[in-house]
């Protein structure tokens, strides 16, 4: 980064860029190699960053090429195709330019910012990425470091899980300049890591590195001393450099070769543990510090899972406040001033599926742009043909930062005439569109209406395939239950809750139920009585263990917070007492992962209150350790609510409601990352506001969503939608046939099966009725 910058010249706020695309907001930082601007991309309203560095050569052809596969596919493939070579321009801006440019439009990743565009304009290179509404942690130190063990703990974390995804690249990618002024923090506690600067392909043969630049204090020592090539372990050097800092409140200063001072010589209250964690990440010797940074992750995990521990009983043994471990990351504590661009928590972070589709937004814009500007060009021809005026008199404006506006209005017959024919294709195709959707939707429901007349027991696939089917009714009307989908001793079972049984004595049942699929009828599971339950939730872990939480006492109304453990290949019943700090209530909703982990909402805390609103603590509790966390809260209390694992091991939240009434009903939905644990406000919406649901996962893609309370009609829903839990998409599912359903329960078999207890039309009369659905691609049931 030597070189001195051929051209000077800045971009005023107000210019606008490539051709009244782009209009520049402020200037976000400077770097060695260029400027990066916040930027508002007019068409589509969205700000994003467009970092620009002198253009001192052309772009080689190979590279505007894989840019412009790479920023065109929606999935990005090329990966085996990579040599860890990157072509040479001749320049050095260009390749800087380049290296960065390749590199973003290669990874996907939420901590990273995503590559949307990049183009030329005035011998300046742009490049179009996701503006970060966040401050460098450098700032961030400066103001408020040393910062709490666990938060540290807690971004360390987070910068490892990127590492890893770098270093997990085929050939892996050194980023070998990590330091807290490429890392920024959002208002949410958030980190992504910019600048690719001197990033590297790891090179298997070599042994020495060609460049050995880094910054000084945060690069290790073999990245000077050139004895050797950087590896992974550099970059986790650099991290606990990082984590030293964060802790301590001190700067590593410029030294290349020197031993830190033990951060308990700065902070003696740091816990040995923690520094004899730092003293493992900063050896000198790649060898003796952790090797991946994998094991570092699990290192972390583990430390601030004791660290979490040690402060909660320091807190106690103090007597102070409740202390909330859980909660202890976040906030993170920004003041006023260059704060103000923070966006609230649910828009920082834009997931990798909203990065994908902004990008081919824009794209899709510019494309359009261009057509449009084509067509003008086109019409002012005809124009200059006819009135002799000179192009340029009515070209678009020519010099960048003279005009806002994207385009001139032309007022001409013949642009008229264009328009009113694009039109009248578009209502064309709209028409044809309508059609095609109306003709579908009557085929389907005309094939379920008449599904519904023939008898229940269908067994020709076509059938099978569409309709609700009806089962063996349940001994005894019941809403407000719970079911899940059992193996026992390898025999598939439906578990259902006893719950209210309407006017009958008693009111609420304490009866496990199961309905054996082979044998097809119902029966009572065990002898055990359980405890009366009401809104309470279940769910099975995958181990044929069925989790309850107690919801509330159909006796006393007392509102609880028990968990219940039956195993019924032992027939067993268990109970467990969550710490006191662990207060979940009722309409509280419960996920089993496929790791050994149950995640539970708090739901509502007192009964019989409609105006009694949600909490929203939000706790895992580790089947192995039987160890209980608070985690990031809710965005919102709700009670009611869907649970879903999505594709990618992180969890969804499907609508619900604020209040214990459910007339605040909500359509959002929000994605949990257990590993960052942070939460995500996801753009996609629910069909309907859906709230009391009955629901479970149709196959590892889909989730069924059935009924619900409808607050209009008081009564159930008869709506049921297929849900892509990868692409958030909704499906309408054919109607219930028998009225709505709520206070219901669904339990599937994960192969395509779904076994409905509708529970109830009407709040107060609960019914037998028992359905199943069959996904299309589902093989035959056993029965
Ligand atoms: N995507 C972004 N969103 C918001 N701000 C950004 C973004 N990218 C960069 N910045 C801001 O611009 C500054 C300079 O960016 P960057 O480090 O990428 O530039 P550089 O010229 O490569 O710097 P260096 O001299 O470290 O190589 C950063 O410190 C950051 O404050």
């Amino acid at each position: 980064m030597s070189i001195s910058q051929p051209f000077s010249k800045e971009l005023r706020v107000g210019s606008s860029l490539r051709r009244g695309e782009y209009l520049i907001q402020s200037i976000l930082g400077q770097g060695g190699m260029g400027t990066v601007y916040l930027a508002t991309h007019i068409a589509l309203a969205d700000p994003v960053a467009l970092k620009r560095l002198p253009a001192d050569n052309d772009l080689p052809e190979s590279v505007a090429a894989e840019l412009a596969a790479l920023l065109q596919s929606d999935k990005v493939q090329l990966q085996g195709a990579l040599t860890g070579q990157f072509p040479s321009s001749g320049g050095e801006y260009t390749d800087h330019f380049l290296r960065e440019a390749l590199f973003l439009a290669r990874l996907q990743h939420h901590a990273l910012p995503a590559l949307y565009d990049y183009f030329l304009e005035d011998g300046y290179w742009y490049l179009v990425m996701d503006y970060i509404p966040g401050i460098p942690l450098n700032l961030y130190l400066s103001r408020h470091g040393p910062i709490d063990v666990l938060e540290a703990l807690e971004y360390a974390m987070q910068l490892c899980e990127v590492l890893d995804y770098l270093h997990a690249q085929v050939p892996a990618i050194i980023f070998r300049d990590l330091k807290p002024a490429n890392i920024l923090i959002l208002a949410d506690g958030t980190l992504m890591l910019i600048d690719f600067g001197i990033a590297r392909y790891f090179k298997d043969q070599q042994e020495h590195d060609s460049s050995d630049f880094g910054s000084p204090g945060y690069a290790p020592p073999e990245q000077y001393q050139g004895s050797g090539q950087t590896d992974a372990r550099s970059d986790l050097y650099s991290l606990g450099i990082i984590l030293h800092e964060m802790l301590t409140g001190v700067s590593p200063g410029e030294r290349l070769f020197e031993e830190l001072l033990p951060a308990r010589h700065y902070r003696p209250a740091l816990s040995p543990l923690v520094g004899a964690l730092l003293r493992l990440m900063t050896r000198h010797e790649p060898s003796l510090r952790f090797q991946s940074a994998l094991l570092l992750y699990q290192a972390l995990t583990r430390i601030y899972r004791l660290e979490e521990c040690r402060l909660y009983i320091q807190e106690v043994e103090a007597i102070t406040q409740p202390f909330h471990p859980g909660e202890q990351a976040s906030p993170v504590r920004f003041s006023s001033g260059a704060d103000e661009q923070m966006h609230s928590p649910a828009e920082a972070v834009p997931s990798l599926e909203q990065r994908r589709r902004r990008r081919a937004q824009l794209q899709e814009a510019h494309r359009q742009r261009l057509e449009y500007q084509e067509q003008l060009f086109w019409v002012d021809e005809g124009l200059q043909s006819r009135s002799r005026l000179s192009l340029s008199q009515l070209a678009l404006p020519r010099t960048a930062d003279e005009q806002i506006t994207i385009v001139p209005p032309i007022h001409s017959n013949f642009s008229r005439v264009v328009k009113i024919s694009f039109l009248l294709a578009l209502l064309l195709c709209s028409s044809m569109l309508i059609l095609f959707v109306s003709a579908r939707g009557l085929f389907s429901l005309s094939f379920y209406s008449s599904s519904q007349s023939t008898s229940t027991a269908h067994h020709d696939e076509e059938h099978r395939t569409f309709v609700w089917q009806a089962m063996p009714s349940l001994l005894q009307p019941q809403a407000d239950t719970t079911a899940v989908y059992v193996m026992v001793k390898g025999r598939p079972y439906v578990y259902m809750g006893g719950g209210y049984r309407g006017r009958m004595t008693p009111a609420y049942s304490r009866t496990l139920y199961r309905y054996d699929i082979e044998a097809a009828h119902w029966e009572s599971a065990t002898s055990i009585t359980f405890p009366g339950m009401v809104n309470n939730a279940a769910t099975a872990n995958g181990q044929q263990e069925i989790y309850f939480t107690a919801g509330y006492s159909s006796d006393s109304y007392k509102v609880s917070s028990l968990l219940y453990r039956y195993q019924p290949e032992s027939d067993t019943l268990d109970k467990i007492v969550p710490p006191a700090e662990i207060t979940f209530g009722f309409g509280s909703s419960i996920l089993a992962d496929q790791q050994g982990h149950l995640y539970l909402t708090q739901g509502f805390l007192h009964a019989g209150n409609g105006h009694e609103l949600a909490g929203r603590s939000w706790y895992r509790y580790d089947l192995s350790t039987g160890v209980w966390h608070l985690l990031r809260p809710l965005p919102v209390g709700l009670g009611y609510l869907t649970l879903a694992m999505d594709g990618d091991n992180n969890i969804l939240l499907l609508g619900g409601a604020r209040d214990a009434g459910q007339q605040q009903q909500t359509n959002e939905l929000y994605r949990y990352y257990p590993a960052l644990n942070v939460w995500e406000h996801l753009e996609d919406q629910a069909p309907l506001p859906l709230s009391g649901a009955a629901s479970c996962a149709l196959d590892s893609t889909h989730l069924v969503l059935v009924g619900g309370y409808d607050t209009s009609s008081q009564k159930g829903r008869p709506q049921s939608w297929l849900f892509d839990r990868q692409t958030l998409f909704w499906s309408p599912l054919p109607v219930l046939p028998r009225g709505g359903s709520m206070l219901g329960a669904a339990a599937c078999d994960g192969k395509g099966h779904l076994y409905l207890i509708q529970g109830a039309e009407d709040p107060i009369q609960p019914t037998q009725q028992f359905w199943e659905f069959i996904a299309p691609s589902a093989s035959v049931p056993q029965r």
